[in-house]
């Protein structure tokens, strides 16, 4: 009856709203190289597929090729700029913090699976106190293939020692539901996150306004598992 053992959440778009600090440092990094800045909205469209893809995305939108070792050099100076500032205008999102109290209460583990490299990851998780809560936390850099591959949410069912049937995962963007379902994990999906398109469309297992209102939620859901 005690269903899921584990809850895994996305990090950015989902626990927390990380695109103004994105937004800051990929700009500072493109002027290092004489380039020009994009909006914050442009910047959000460009999140969710690691470092190395949204800098790759930037000059794409410049109408500029960059080449494998430009791009990892440029990876490099973003996250030396991006991760002493990783916390400057990042916020959790609404019921971020009463999600994952209750579902901990409830004795369900948690973690966080992202894209983004781990250690920024636990820098950002440390600030906002969440780090106790969590169980674990893989991050792009944990050896699988990113999201949208399934690799990182097994990575996580082995470091929990759980099947993917006994683990939910909550995530905001196309990335995010397609891990899930490459991985056969059920999936909730956070409407507001980083994604261009319409959250119904997603093919997630369920949809949620906030992330408060998952721990009721779960219990439909645990029915749906049998
Ligand atoms: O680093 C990114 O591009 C996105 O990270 P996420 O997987 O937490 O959304
Ligand atoms: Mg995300």
């Amino acid at each position: 009856m005690n269903w899921p053992k584990a809850v895994l959440f996305d990090l950015d778009g989902t626990l927390i709203d990380s695109a103004p600090d994105i937004h800051a440092a990929l700009n500072e990094t493109l002027a290092s190289y004489g380039e020009p800045p994009f909006t914050l909205a442009a910047v959000t469209g460009m999140v969710g597929r690691g470092v190395p893809v949204l800098i790759e995305r930037a000059y794409a939108a410049l109408g500029k090729d960059i080449n494998p070792a430009s791009r990892d050099k440029a990876v490099e100076r973003f996250l030396a700029i991006y991760e002493p500032r990783a916390t400057e205008l990042t916020t959790l999102t609404a019921g971020a913090s009463e999600a994952t109290r209750i579902l901990r209460e409830r004795g369900i583990r948690l973690g966080v699976v992202t894209n983004k490299p781990e250690v920024a990851t636990r820098e950002i998780l440390a600030h906002f106190g969440l780090v106790d809560l969590l169980d674990i936390i893989v991050g792009g850099d944990a050896g699988p293939a990113k999201k949208p591959e399934p690799g990182l949410l097994f990575l996580a069912c082995e470091r929990l020692d759980l099947p993917v049937d006994d683990v939910v995962f909550v995530g905001d963007s196309e990335n995010d539901v397609d891990a899930a379902r490459a991985a056969g994990m059920r999936v909730i999906a956070v409407r507001g996150g980083y994604t261009s398109r319409a959250p119904e469309t997603l093919g997630a297992t369920a949809l949620v306004d906030r992330l408060d209102a998952i721990p009721e939620l779960l219990a439909s859901l645990r029915n749906d598992a049998g």
